[in-house]
């Protein structure tokens, strides 16, 4: 049995883990009642009595919660974007590398992909990693979220009617915050360019990177880029490499699931390529993510209580 320790099980990644987790054989689920979650003594006892915490905090707060862990048996699955390319951290996509499944298994320290670069990363690594696409390679990406990203601020921004708009374009400052982690996992030279979008909806994403394939190196077929990505994710049961032809995707494609879909649609004659990520931003890109990671550092089935 493993004690599972959620700070920050009120919010909205919180809610939705504990949704996972809650009766699940194996486990056993802690949380501190309202009036102690955010007292730092009785985080600090039940951060330190547990086997296992997940951090579900803004990233402040879970940089506090590490500090405050002693006992070197905790082991932690932070959702936050604190420790992403943080040194000592095992960045927790399963799927991304061949080995990552056990690396996490046996790691106690993980960091939970940020939702973007889920998609972002399960598109582009595998190309890299195949030598279809150079490191130098100019990569830009584009992305649109639901508004459940936002967490607890902005779900009251758009459901408060403040949000006056169904499609808000940002990050417009070119440095977001999920742009290292794209960069140092993809293993490209350069920064991606990310252009993030989020839309009245409230859970689901669509990430998109455009490729000429004309304008690399060599000869990289659409074939091959198929291949690559399907290659890739062969026997992974939450990632599902689409071939059939389609009119159309929408943002909510797997909303309500832990899946990850993704799509290349190719244009064969113009040697062009559209990579389509679509998952929900609370599923694999968050909560569906962090419980892949507890069921591998608790020794059960990785797909145990996720949403396939
Ligand atoms: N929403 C998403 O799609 C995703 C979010 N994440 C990441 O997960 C983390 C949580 O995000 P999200 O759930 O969206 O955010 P929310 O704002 O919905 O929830 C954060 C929770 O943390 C609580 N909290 C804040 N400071 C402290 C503290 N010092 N001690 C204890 N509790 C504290 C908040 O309390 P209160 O309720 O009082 O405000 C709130 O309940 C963030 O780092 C975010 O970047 C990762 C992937 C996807
Ligand atoms: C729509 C929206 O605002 N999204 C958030 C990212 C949400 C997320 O999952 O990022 P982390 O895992 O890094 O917290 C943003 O762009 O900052």
């Amino acid at each position: 049995m493993s004690r599972v320790f959620i700070d920050g099980a009120v919010g909205t990644t919180g809610l939705e883990i504990r949704d996972r987790l809650a009766g699940r054989a194996g486990l056993e689920l802690v949380t501190l009642p309202e009036a102690q979650r955010k007292d730092a003594a009785a985080r600090r006892d039940a951060l330190n009595a547990a086997d296992i915490v997940i951090l579900c905090l803004p990233d402040d707060a879970a940089r506090e919660a590490v500090a405050l862990i002693e006992n070197p048996a905790v082991r932690i699955v932070d959702a936050s974007s604190a420790h992403r390319v943080a040194e000592g951290w095992t960045y927790g996509f399963p799927e991304l590398e061949p080995r990552r499944a056990r690396e996490i298994a046996a790691a106690t320290r993980i960091s939970n992909p940020g939702c973007y670069p889920t998609g972002f990363l399960a598109l582009i690594r595998p190309l890299v990693r195949a030598g279809l696409l150079p490191a130098a390679t100019p990569v830009s990406v584009n992305a649109v979220s639901g508004y459940s990203g936002g967490g607890k601020a902005m779900i009251a921004d758009f459901e408060s009617g403040a949000a006056d708009t169904a499609f808000r374009a940002y990050g417009l400052t070119l440095a977001h915050k999920h742009v290292p982690e794209m960069q140092t996992h993809a293993g490209l030279d350069h920064a991606p360019i990310f252009m993030p979008a989020v839309a009245r909806t409230y859970r689901g994403m669509l990430v998109e990177i455009a490729l000429h394939l004309h304008a690399l190196p060599g000869t990289v077929t659409v074939a091959a880029v198929r291949e690559a990505i399907a290659d890739s994710y062969r026997g992974c049961p939450l990632i599902h490499v689409e071939t059939a032809p389609r009119d159309a995707l929408t943002i909510e494609q797997c909303a309500g699931t832990d899946r990850l879909d993704l799509f290349v649609f190719a244009n064969e004659a113009a040697g062009q390529v559209r990579l389509v990520a679509a998952l929900d931003n609370l599923g694999k890109g968050a909560a569906g993510a962090a419980v892949q990671s507890v069921n591998l550092l608790a020794g059960l089935p990785e797909t145990e209580g996720l949403r396939l």
